[in-house]
């Protein structure tokens, strides 16, 4: 009998933003190569004893003629193809000298973010996509009993801190109360370009047109397949490795995982710590947000372990 092992392919890949940070550089795949005509992330694999950084340096400077000035880890992502397990290990790259080309004969090109979904990607791309959407900062909205002050904080975090990804949590609300607050957050964020998602039940969307659900914990473990549709985001709340599971098997695009410290609102919860958050966030195969008891000044720390940036309600709301 013949057993085959499956060969283990660690590949660096790129995505280069413009310096509007409005577009990223996407490469077509020749033809005469596996994956061939669909659409890639500069890069490729890793020479022995090679970093993932050496690599892509050297990947870029043969595929694009350009020699990173900057760069950020993105998302790790692993995927099984059928003759082959490959971990995509993937950087934002916010500053390079020279003007990309293909180099190699490829088709090179400056794509809006929004326009990405549209180009046909290798199976294992999808959480890329995800990562390269989604901003460093999440935005959980407090618990606020007046309308005026949550609008003026809602609008402090938009403007002067420059938050484009929210998510309406007011679990003291009735019904009609939620709908409306999200009505109003819903025209504060698309003044600024920020995504919305509401903290609630999927048949909210049918409400307010927001721009997705926020799935607690509890509703993420109930649910059998996902509940929105495939042009609305999902996200939701994790706390361990069966919950990243569930929400993977969901279809969610991307989650918060807590709490990373003890915060004084879970006193009680025994805290993640950085250790287990990077292996657990290392198989998630998302977008990662650590949440509980972070910062802006822990976003660079969250990036360097794999995760997207941070979430955070305090840090925003004041
Ligand atoms: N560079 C890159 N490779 C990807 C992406 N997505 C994805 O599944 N892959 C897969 O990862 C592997 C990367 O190989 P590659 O062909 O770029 O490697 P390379 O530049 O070193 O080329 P070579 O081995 O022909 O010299 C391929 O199997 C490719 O299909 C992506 O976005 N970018
Ligand atoms: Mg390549």
């Amino acid at each position: 009998m013949n057993i085959m092992v499956k060969r283990r392919v660690h590949v660096a890949a790129a995505a280069i933003i413009s310096a509007d940070k409005q577009q990223v550089l996407i490469a077509r795949r020749p033809s005469n190569v596996d994956h061939g005509g669909l659409w890639e992330f500069p890069g490729g694999k890793l020479a022995p004893y090679e970093t993932g950084l050496e690599g892509l340096k050297r990947e870029l400077h043969e595929e694009l003629g350009v020699e990173i000035i900057n760069a950020q880890p993105l998302i790790r992502v692993h995927h099984e193809y059928s003759d082959k397990h490959i971990l995509l290990d993937v950087w934002q790259v916010h500053a390079f000298a020279g003007e990309p080309f293909g180099r190699e004969g490829q088709a090179v090109r400056w794509v809006p973010m929004e326009e990405l979904v549209n180009y046909p990607f290798p199976a294992a791309n999808l959480p890329i996509l995800r990562a390269v959407m989604l901003p460093t900062e999440y935005l959980i909205t407090g618990e606020e009993a007046d309308e005026a002050r949550f609008d003026a904080l809602l609008t402090r975090a938009l403007n002067e801190d420059n938050i484009r990804l929210v998510q309406l949590r007011a679990k003291q609300l009735t019904h009609e109360a939620y709908v409306a607050r999200a009505q109003r957050a819903l025209t504060l964020c698309r003044e600024v370009g920020a995504r919305l998602l509401l903290n609630g039940d999927p048949s909210l969307l049918d409400q307010v047109d927001a721009d997705g659900i926020h799935l607690t914990s509890e509703r993420l473990m109930q649910l059998e397949r996902r509940p929105i549709a495939e042009n609305k985001w999902l996200s939701a709340s994790t706390h361990d490795p069966r919950q990243l599971e569930q929400a993977a098997a969901l279809g969610c695009d991307f989650v918060s995982l807590s709490p990373l410290r003890t915060t004084p609102s879970h006193p009680d919860v025994a805290p993640i710590g950085w250790h287990d958050f990077q292996q657990w966030v290392e198989r998630a195969g998302m977008p990662v947000f650590a949440l509980g008891g972070m910062t802006r000044f822990d976003a660079n720390h969250a990036r360097a372990v794999g995760a997207q940036g941070i979430a955070s309600i305090r840090d925003f709301w004041k």
